[in-house]
């Protein structure tokens, strides 16, 4: 039966705007427990070319003229590195995930379909380890807590999976008891190519997921020799097995990488002399050694250089002599870019640093202009637009554009461009 109003007594009222701002505060409510629920690295996996970079990407490639010619790999399968987020769950748990956009709220993506089967099968062993070996996810309130990310990574040849553990310790000693229980639970299983921990007891202000330092890095179980990666499908003449510690930058989807590899081979003229900035352990510059007549690779990254000499072992010997390796960042390395043909970069989400694009937006001094080609890859859209428009108004046009989609579902495009000038 209805409930009667009782006479005499006011309702309260609300206003118009009231009403309004109480819908829309309860629509903000929903959309915000629906996010919860979606894996934020899905969100466009319906229509991946329709994700709002790729479309702006377009839009900005049109504007100058060009079209944008957009590559989309498996939709499933592709993630073969994988850093995901351990938080406390419970009084006593650890829940692993991504973190929701613009919140520390993880979403358990356990089964997710863009994981190589092995991340999966990885995800499951850790957290059955977890709860058996009492392992607490890092609290950020707190700032407590054993495990904060775990970062995953497949050697696609054995499908073994390299495990580091991002602990919250500052060093084995420190992690004591709870760290030794994870890993005995761990090697129940034969899944590891090897097990590391990386020792990060920053506190809850640091936004940087790894501790770089060479002492925080400690192997806990497994193979010595690091994992090593060769390509699959770029039409390189040779044999080159990449390398990757868990210490270095390994691409998220390997295989779609490649194409972009075979993408820069086709515009580095034979015989050119080569400065590659931001080069990582040298996935794309150790597949060039054919063509290029010499090639110089650089990163600030202390550990790739290591790498990148291990990788150089695997090639033949008249092509091993054509390239080398300096460890510095972009704006140490800007002396080498007058002198080349061909410069290539693949820099961070942030882009080029201002030095850099100085150098490379001088007026060159010889007669015969060089760099004449720039071949840039770019991870952060927004970034590119900003370098771009600064390199387009000092002279270089765009030769050449095609989009990656490295990661469908997600907002992002991998930016590839070839720039000239004359
Ligand atoms: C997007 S990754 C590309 C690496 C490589 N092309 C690959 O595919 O593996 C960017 C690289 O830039 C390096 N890096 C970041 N900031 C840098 C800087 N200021 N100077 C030089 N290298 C930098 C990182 O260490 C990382 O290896």
């Amino acid at each position: 039966m209805a409930k009667r109003k009782r006479p005499g007594k006011a309702q309260p009222t609300k206003t118009r705007t009231q009403l309004n701002n109480a819908r829309k505060r309860a629509a903000k409510k929903r959309a915000k427990q629906q996010a919860k629920l979606v894996d934020p690295s899905l969100v466009y996996i319906q229509n991946p070319l329709g994700a709002p970079t790729v479309v702006r990407a377009k839009g900005w490639f049109a504007d100058l003229g060009k079209k944008l010619s957009l590559r989309l790999g498996p939709l499933e399968g592709w993630r073969t590195s994988a850093k995901l987020a351990v938080r406390a769950s419970g009084a006593s748990g650890a829940k692993i995930g991504l973190f929701v956009p613009k919140s520390h709220d993880v979403v358990p993506i356990n089964g997710c379909a863009a994981h190589h089967a092995s991340i999966n099968t990885a995800l499951e062993a850790i957290s059955t380890a977890c709860k058996a070996a009492r392992i607490r996810g890092y609290d950020e309130d707190k700032g407590e807590g054993d495990l904060r990310y775990v970062k995953l990574e497949v050697q696609r040849s054995s499908e073994l999976v390299q495990v580091t553990l991002v602990w919250h310790a500052s060093s084995q000693e420190e992690a004591g008891k709870p760290l030794r229980k994870l890993v005995t639970a761990l090697q129940q299983h034969e899944l590891w190519y090897s097990i590391w921990a990386n020792f990060h007891a920053a506190d809850k202000h640091t936004s940087r997921i790894l501790a770089l330092e060479k002492e925080a890095w400690v192997q806990l179980a497994g193979r010595k020799r690091w994992l090593r990666e060769p390509l699959q499908r770029s039409a390189v003449p040779y044999h080159c097995e990449l390398c990757f510690p868990p210490f270095v930058f390994r691409q998220a989807n390997l295989c779609a990488f490649e194409r972009i590899v075979s993408a820069v081979r086709r515009f580095v003229p034979f015989g050119s002399a080569v400065v590659e900035l931001y080069a990582g352990v040298g996935t794309i510059g150790l597949h060039l050694a054919d063509v290029a007549g010499s090639l110089v690779c650089s990163d600030e990254n202390p550990f790739n250089r290591a790498c990148f000499r291990r990788s150089l072992k695997s090639l033949p010997p008249d092509l091993q002599q054509k390239l080398g390796y300096v460890s510095g960042d972009a704006a140490s390395q800007v002396d080498s870019i007058p002198a080349a043909d061909v410069v290539i970069v693949d820099p961070p989400r942030k882009g080029m640093e201002d030095t850099v694009l100085d150098a490379l937006t001088r007026p060159p001094k010889r007669k015969s202009v060089k760099p004449y080609r720039l071949i840039y890859v770019s991870c952060g859209f927004p970034a590119f637009c900003r370098d771009a428009e600064k390199l387009m108004q000092h002279g270089w046009t765009v030769l050449h554009a095609e989009g990656f989609v490295l990661f469908p579902g997600s907002d992002h495009l991998e930016t590839f461009c070839v720039f000239e000038r004359t």
